[in-house]
């Protein structure tokens, strides 16, 4: 099998040659899922993005700059820092999750300290948002990765489950008592969030939802007919594209890093993250006010808005 271009790992050139067949496998099915979400969106996979971390972003930007003659750290985002990628961007969709939590929380009365958290998948996204949940006083009963959910009603110490990175598909070794990853879905806790795979909240399992609020932490978690469903239900689903958006923007903030060679402190990356969230937040929060609508309605409105205000000030419409 040949690779699909040539790459660097861990620091050192790879020739094809020299690799044995199931390490050319191996890295022939990275290569082509990053490949898959650089072309576009492929249906025959759920998340494109999942299982792959920073060093695979240094494959990428080894292989783009290869062909460039030079080393080009803007052309992909999440690297390692100590090459172009931006401290705290492993962490930052998760931290995102975890202030809109906060924020949800906040907004509907209900205290962090007196609040239950299930979080489906433990990797990027997941175990950031419930340990970060679980510093801040919330009691994190579920957590789950490919293998299934560590339950435990009375809180789990979540800094001591390993994450994806830190041992993969470990959680329920850690587990006295595992639930399926279907059961974690329908716990009755207050906040539910889906952080692993997309299209998991679907019609069969909508009206078994009993968390007051779903926090999008995967994208496109909840298929559109489960959101019509849970709307009915007054459960309130806080959209992906407000949830786990500090993954890209903190893309952005590296992408920001590399144009300029310049690395900014994790304390700047966490401030502006925080300022980024919170303005975001707000804005959606007015329009769900405003025009008593869904969450993920009010999030749409605030994009398309501003796309339409840009066309507009472009003079591209009448
Ligand atoms: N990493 C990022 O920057 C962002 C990721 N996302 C989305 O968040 C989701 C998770 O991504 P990451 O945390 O980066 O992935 P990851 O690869 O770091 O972790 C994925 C986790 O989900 C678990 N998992 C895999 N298949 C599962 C299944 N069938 N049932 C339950 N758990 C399963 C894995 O065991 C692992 O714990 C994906 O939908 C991704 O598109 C969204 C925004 C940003
Ligand atoms: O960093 C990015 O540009 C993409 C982040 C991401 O994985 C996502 O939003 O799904």
């Amino acid at each position: 099998m040949d690779l699909p271009f040539g790459g660097a790992k861990g620091g050192i050139a790879v020739n094809p040659k020299t690799l044995s067949r199931d390490e050319k496998e191996r890295l022939t099915r990275r290569f082509t899922q990053e490949l898959r979400k650089v072309i576009g969106p492929n249906l025959d996979i759920p998340a494109p993005d999942m299982g792959t971390d920073p060093q695979t972003m240094a494959w990428l930007m080894d292989a783009y700059s290869m062909q460039e003659g030079e080393t080009i750290p803007g052309v992909v985002t999440g690297k390692p820092p100590i090459i172009g990628g931006s401290k705290g961007r492993e962490d930052a969709p998760g931290r995102s999750v975890a202030i809109i939590t906060q924020l949800v929380c906040e907004y509907y009365d209900q205290q962090l300290s007196e609040t239950t958290v299930a979080v489906q998948g433990y990797g990027s996204v997941g175990a950031n948002a419930a340990r970060l949940l679980d510093e801040q006083g919330a009691t994190v009963v579920a957590i789950s990765d490919v293998n299934g959910a560590m339950y435990d009603p009375a809180g789990i110490d979540t800094a001591t489950v390993p994450s994806h990175d830190e041992e993969p598909e470990a959680v329920t070794e850690y587990a006295d008592t595992v639930i399926s990853n279907d059961e974690l879905l329908t716990l009755d806790v207050d906040v539910l969030i889906p952080a692993a795979l997309g299209n998991v909240i679907t019609e069969a399992n909508a009206d078994d939802i009993a968390a007051d609020y779903v926090v999008e932490g995967a994208n496109g978690p909840t298929t559109s007919t489960a959101d019509s469903i849970l709307a009915d239900r007054d459960v309130m689903v806080i959209p992906d594209i407000l949830a786990n958006a500090g993954g890209v923007t903190v893309s952005y903030f590296e992408w920001l890093q590399d144009i300029n060679r310049r690395s900014w402190s994790l304390e700047r990356v966490n401030d502006e993250l925080d300022e980024e969230m919170r303005a975001a937040w707000d804005a959606v929060r007015t329009e769900f006010e405003n025009r008593d609508i869904t969450w993920r309605d009010a999030a749409y409105i605030v994009a398309l808005s501003r796309i339409a205000e840009a066309h507009e000030a472009r003079g591209l419409w009448p």
